[in-house]
């Protein structure tokens, strides 16, 4: 069998979802999947960024990271997706990436794609869950196959114990307050797993 392709696409002002699309980048390697690491497109304002040390130190370490593009999505079988929570949902810059996705939808090329997303928050009831389904809503139009970590392993537990995907809270320097560490590499885990069931049960059925 191939190897199950997986792109992690993260969007990130201040690092905290980089460190988890790296989490979950190695827990899909160690899953055998094939992994890019790929960031959205910033779209804020040069001055807020500059307005903002942290913000700005983190895009500058990230710059060499590469850009997701159509063809990455072409190319993915699974995809997780890691974004902070922007007033209880998706930043803009995430959801004019995926507003960037409709011709693809359109030529049925993201149908079957294996889905899992994780957040961050300032807040305990910020609104990761909320951000969370919003992603989710725009997988279910694409008609992604979305992979909940469910409570499926005990690392879901130490970190907060959020079954739609994996969700840390951060404090006002940016440290997570829980260690989510684990949980990430279980969805990573998790999410190539299935990808590969239904990569596998592709050969052997025509595809809807
Ligand atoms: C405009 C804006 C809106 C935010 N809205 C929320 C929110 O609704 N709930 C919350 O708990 N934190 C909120 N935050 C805090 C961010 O979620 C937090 O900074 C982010 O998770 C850090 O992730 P990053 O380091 O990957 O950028 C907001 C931050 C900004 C700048």
């Amino acid at each position: 069998m191939n190897n199950v392709k997986l792109a992690v696409i993260y969007y990130s002002s201040t690092g905290t979802n980089y460190k988890m699309a790296e989490w979950a980048a190695e827990g899909a390697i160690q899953a055998g999947a094939d992994v890019k690491i790929l960031k959205v497109p910033e779209l804020a304002p040069e001055a807020a960024i500059q307005s903002n040390p942290a913000w700005k130190a983190h895009l500058e370490a990230t710059k060499d990271v590469p850009t997701a593009s159509l063809e990455d999505l072409e190319w993915a079988d699974a995809i997780i997706f890691s974004s902070p929570t922007r007033f209880g949902n998706l930043p803009g810059q995430m959801k004019q990436f995926l507003d960037t996705t409709g011709r693809l939808w359109f030529q049925g090329k993201l149908a079957n794609k294996v889905v899992s997303a994780m957040t961050s928050a300032s807040n305990l009831h910020g609104g990761h869950e909320a951000t969370i389904l919003s992603l989710y809503t725009t997988m279910y139009h694409w008609g992604a196959i979305v992979v909940s970590p469910g409570y499926t392993d005990q690392s879901l537990f130490a970190a907060g114990g959020n079954p739609y995907g994996t969700s840390v809270t951060v404090d006002r320097e940016g440290n997570m307050k829980e260690d989510v560490r684990g949980a990430v590499i279980h969805q990573a885990n998790r999410t190539v797993a299935v990808a590969g069931w239904v990569k596998n049960g592709k050969q052997v059925q025509p595809e809807y």
